[in-house]
């Protein structure tokens, strides 16, 4: 029997989570890839750490190889952009890295083409020198190099989310004057309730990181071609070295126009990945997810999230029907000591989808009182509908690692248990690791 051409463009996570399922269990498969980088499944969680100097090097934050690839049975091409895809035809046209442009067929096409950083609409001196965004291998070498060679005394990070809250922490073990800018009131302001960015604000404040909020980008400017200062709508910030960190939006040139995208211009998806076309499927930062907490598609760029749609679609198209589950949009920051995790939506982003939700808090110590070494408090906030009482988000913080109790809350909305199911559920006790009323019990306890 013919076997089925897949074409993969893009190998990161998604790609490669795809790649690799379609290699270890479909031999009906015959799979090649392209992706324009030189290098794939770069771990940009670990760019903030590199830079920081907490690890020694970036060499270990890939997990994949194109020879690994190529060993499991694909037909890997990198430094290999594709530049057009007929879909009628079913073929796509693609520069190689020698400069050669060939034509390939498919009988099905996985878009895993991600995503790349906003620039503010019309915004100037981009160009200019020490000025950078932050997203692929490249630019932790950048940053680092910039470091490195060049008299950097402030650095100024733009965009106070998790790419810009991780960065300034690195930017200032570094030892350098770092001002974080942020349209917002605070920083994580997606992710948190205020309760929870006062703490990451403070946080970053006692640890000398200058925070300048409420304030919108305007332009970058500088002398003879190199940065001397960001200008934004309140105020001019002097500095000589740059990041623009102010979000994600799907990289969907190829096919927007082929195909259904969301308001963002992400690929629309059903349960399979599938498109608006039956033989492309799309996944990762490209396209869109099933968000469980407000029971709607959107779009949530995320490693995880890319990983678990390449699974999916590697199902689908090898032939076993798997529906994907949908996501919480789970996710966990550390600054300095202080760890904060959270799913779902918060109170603030649940009033702006138009959803009614009511919040309990409660804040105790991680064990009994008589555990007297290495017992911080906890602060936990569950958030749940008014109207049937669903679980829908919850946010913890502390400088114990509570983290791994954010799953929980994670698998609480995708089954949609409600706050009172939650209190009575089973939590066992012992005084190394918890309190017999622990906290999360006592949240959900307490909901009015
Ligand atoms: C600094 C930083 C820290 C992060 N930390 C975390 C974290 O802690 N946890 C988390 O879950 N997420 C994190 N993320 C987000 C995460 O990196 C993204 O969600 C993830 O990379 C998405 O994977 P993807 O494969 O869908 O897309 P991408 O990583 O964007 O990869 C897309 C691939 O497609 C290729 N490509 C694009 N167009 C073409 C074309 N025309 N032809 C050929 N190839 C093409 C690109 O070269 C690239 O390799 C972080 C991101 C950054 C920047
Ligand atoms: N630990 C993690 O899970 C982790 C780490 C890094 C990145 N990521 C993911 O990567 C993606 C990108 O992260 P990000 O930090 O770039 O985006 P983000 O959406 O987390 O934050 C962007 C920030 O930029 C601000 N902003 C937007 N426009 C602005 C403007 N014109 N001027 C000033 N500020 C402006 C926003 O208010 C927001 O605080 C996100 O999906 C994020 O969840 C996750």
């Amino acid at each position: 029997m013919a076997k089925t051409k897949v074409i993969v463009i893009g190998a990161n996570h998604a790609g490669t989570a795809a790649i690799n399922t379609l290699t270890s269990s479909y031999p009906n498969c015959e799979v090649t890839v392209y992706d324009r980088n030189s290098n794939i499944s770069f771990l940009g969680c670990g760019m903030a750490l590199w830079i920081g100097g907490q690890i020694s090097s970036g060499d270990g934050l890939f997990y994949n190889s194109p020879e690994k690839m190529e060993k499991a049975g694909a037909e890997v091409h990198m430094q290999a952009e594709v530049l057009h895809v007929d879909p009628k035809a079913q073929t796509v046209e693609v520069r190689l890295h020698n400069g050669q442009t060939v034509v390939d067929h498919y009988d099905k096409l996985i878009l895993a083409t991600g995503s790349l950083p906003i620039d503010p609409p019309g915004i100037e001196g981009l160009d200019l020198e020490n000025v950078q965004h932050v997203k692929i291998y490249q630019d932790a070498e950048l940053a680092i190099n910039t470091l490195a060679t060049k008299k950097i005394e402030t650095v100024a990070v733009v965009g106070a989310g998790y790419v810009g809250v991780e960065l300034a922490e690195a930017f200032r073990r570094h030892g350098k004057k770092v001002k974080l800018i942020d349209m917002a009131d605070r920083a994580l302001s997606a992710y948190y309730d205020r309760p929870f960015t006062d703490l990451m604000d403070k946080n970053l404040a006692d640890h000398g990181i200058e925070l300048c909020f409420n304030e919108k980008i305007i332009k970058f400017v500088g002398e003879n071609g190199v940065l001397t200062k960001v200008v934004t709508d309140k105020a001019e910030h002097a500095c000589d070295m740059a990041v623009l960190a102010i979000g994600f939006r799907p990289n969907t040139a190829l096919m927007k126009d082929q195909l259904s995208t969301f308001k963002n211009g992400a690929y629309i998806v059903d349960r399979h990945q599938q498109t608006s076309d039956p033989n492309i499927y799309a996944i990762g930062d490209c396209a869109t997810i099933y968000d469980n907490s407000q029971e709607a598609w959107a779009y949530i760029a995320l490693a995880t999230n890319a990983v678990r749609s390449g699974l999916v679609a590697a199902h689908n198209v090898g032939g076993t029907t798997l529906d994907a589950i949908g996501v919480q949009g789970s996710n966990g920051i550390n600054i300095y000591d202080l760890k904060m995790v959270s799913t779902g939506l918060t109170l603030e982003r649940a009033a702006k989808v138009g959803i009614e939700a009511l919040a309990t808090d409660f804040e105790d110590l991680q064990r009994p009182e008589f555990m007297e070494v290495d017992n911080p408090k906890v602060k936990i906030r569950i958030v749940y509908r008014k109207d049937n009482r669903q679980v829908i988000g919850c946010q913890m913080a502390s400088t114990y690692d509570m983290s791994m109790g954010i799953h929980m809350f994670s698998l609480a909305i995708q089954e949609k248990v409600t706050i009172d199911r939650l209190a009575l559920t089973d939590i066992f006790f012992l005084p190394h690791f918890n309190k017999p009323y622990n906290y999360i019990t006592m949240a959900a306890y307490t909901a009015k």
